[in-house]
């Protein structure tokens, strides 16, 4: 017995066979109309439309047999498969490479067999139209032509039926791609709206791997893909994957535009990559099986990428096409995340100035005064104490009369930057108004404080501030009030704090003075 090797293409071969999702259905009437109309129109008791899978042959429908599927190794239709024509044997019995055939010389006793190759594309046989006979029989080439013609009239209905499918998948896609971007509209997360996408995807493509990046620019000028999620179904290609992302509680980036996704993007066309090696020696695609990179656009701008992993066959043409349909869904939702985190970020910009003094960037009143609650509230929770310092300038009306409102400005920012420079990360500073400044110490015991408060007087004081080729000596008084150990009100410490900042003053000015308690 002669088993013939398999087609150049095997793999690609039971890839396509693999998406016509035929194999292991049920009986359909179109099919079965197909086999009796075969057996009837040329006189013989079996005929068959036989799928060769990897290790079998399959019936999609038959006539004459009760079996489903026998063994590929010795069926007459994986040598169609093999050659890529017909094949007639008219006498089994006296063909060297099926005499010694089990479905030959057993029950089923095949003496004719004539098969039609299903050819579903320039490359691929999936199977055959084929008719067998329990005696020999001859079959001359216009009945073989006859075959052909209702094979390829059963490919066309193959065919048709995968567009079908196709499309049904298509239109489900489309409504996911509708769901995610409403989704995302109502809980704003870009994360889980293409996840959703990207798991409807992986089924549909017969892909592993398969993620969303959006075209992003940091606040360095540095272009990178924002990858908020990766849908996959193959470890090893994650793996492939992770070398070339950083990652962050926002998600997976992908830094610079030096790969094939940026490619894809600068080109504005999908690209295929069905033999990575041959693409790229560098070994960035190493331990991945096939690539498709998808432009998404808003209007005539790229926003991102689709890009699909590892499909059994590689991808075609057909694939590509389907999937370019949703990019454009996939763009708008990322140009409408785009926008919404321009927004998120114009309104915490405008919360952030809204804390802040416009003329020295130093907390405002209204902020500092709301980060002094937080601090009673941790004395009220854990008894932590701290500390405030009432600092103001001394007579600043005779340097503003003297050298007019831009120099007084001047040193108020200079001050302010000094101040800043001084203390530490966990101080707080704020303009408390005019040339008075608010400084809060936490976990500070009064005497730490007050020894901070010297050394602030002792460095303003020997600032070399320069105004218009003049040196302008500055001084201030700081008050200094602890939190007292019953939990006073903020307002009341504040008033203590101010109490002493006057009395330091009264005694003279540059110089500091402890609240009394
Ligand atoms: N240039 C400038 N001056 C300000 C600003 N805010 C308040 N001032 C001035 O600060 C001065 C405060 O004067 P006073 O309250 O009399 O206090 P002082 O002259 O520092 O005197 P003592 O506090 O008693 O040492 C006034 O001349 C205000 O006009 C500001 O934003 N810029």
């Amino acid at each position: 017995m002669h088993t013939p090797d398999p087609p150049p293409h095997e793999q690609a071969r039971q890839a396509l066979l693999a998406r016509t999702a035929l194999l292991d259905t049920p009986a359909e009437q179109a099919f079965d109309r197909v086999v009796q109309l075969a057996s009837a129109l040329f006189g013989v008791p079996v005929a068959l439309i036989s799928l060769v899978d990897s290790e079998r042959q399959w019936f999609k429908a038959k006539v004459g047999v009760d079996v489903c599927e026998t063994p590929r190794a010795i069926s007459f239709c994986s040598h169609v498969v093999s050659q890529g024509d017909m094949l007639v044997v008219s006498n089994a019995l006296q063909d060297e490479r099926f005499a010694d055939n089990p479905l030959v010389n057993g029950k089923l006793g095949i003496r004719f067999y004539a098969g039609a190759p299903l050819r579903l594309d320039a490359q691929h046989v999936i199977g055959t139209l084929c008719l067998l006979d329990h005696r020999p029989r001859r079959f001359g080439p216009r009945q073989q032509a006859r075959l052909q013609q209702l094979a390829d009239t059963l490919c066309e209905l193959i065919r048709q039926r995968m567009l079908l499918q196709l499309a049904e998948q298509q239109s489900k896609l489309l409504l996911t791609v509708n769901q995610a971007q409403s989704s995302f509209l109502l809980d704003r997360d870009l994360g889980a709206a293409s996840s959703t996408i990207l798991h409807s995807l992986l089924a549909m493509s017969q892909t592993t791997l398969a993620f969303i990046a959006s075209c992003q620019v940091d606040d360095r000028d540095s272009c990178y893909l924002d990858i908020p999620s990766i849908a996959h179904l193959d470890a090893a290609a994650l793996q492939w994957l992770m070398p070339q992302l950083s990652h962050d509680s926002r998600g997976y980036r992908l830094y610079g535009f030096d790969h094939v996704y940026g490619q894809a993007i600068a080109e504005g066309e999908p690209l295929v990559i069905n033999q990575p090696a041959l693409y790229d020696d560098s070994g960035a695609l190493a331990g991945v099986q096939s690539l498709l990179v998808i432009p998404c656009f808003f209007h005539l701008s790229v926003m991102g990428v689709l890009v699909l992993a590892n499909r059994a066959g590689g991808f075609d043409q057909e694939i590509v096409d389907h999937l370019t349909t949703l990019s454009d869904g996939i763009g708008t939702l990322l140009h409408v995340c785009g926008l919404e985190v321009a927004r998120q970020a114009a309104e915490a910009e405008l919360a952030r100035q809204a804390t802040l003094d416009p003329l020295t960037g130093l907390l405002n009143r209204r902020a500092f005064l709301e980060h002094c609650q937080q601090n009673q509230q941790r004395f009220t929770r854990y008894q932590q104490r701290f500390s405030l310092l009432m600092l103001d300038l001394d007579h600043f009306k005779v340097l503003n009369d003297r050298l007019g409102h831009p120099a007084g400005d001047y040193v108020l920012k200079e001050i302010s930057r000094q101040l800043r420079r001084t203390l530490r990360e966990i101080d707080s500073l704020a303009r408390w108004g005019g040339e008075e400044f608010c400084i809060m110490l936490p976990q500070e015991q009064e005497q730490d404080a007050m020894q901070l408060a010297q050394r602030l007087c002792h460095t303003l004081a020997s600032l070399p501030l320069q105004w218009q080729g003049e040196t302008l000596h500055i001084t201030a008084s700081i008050g200094v009030a602890t939190l007292n150990a019953s939990g006073e009100s903020t307002d009341n410490l504040i008033a203590r704090a101010d109490a002493a900042m006057y009395q330091a003053k009264a005694a003279g000015r540059n110089r500091t003075w402890l609240a009394a308690p």
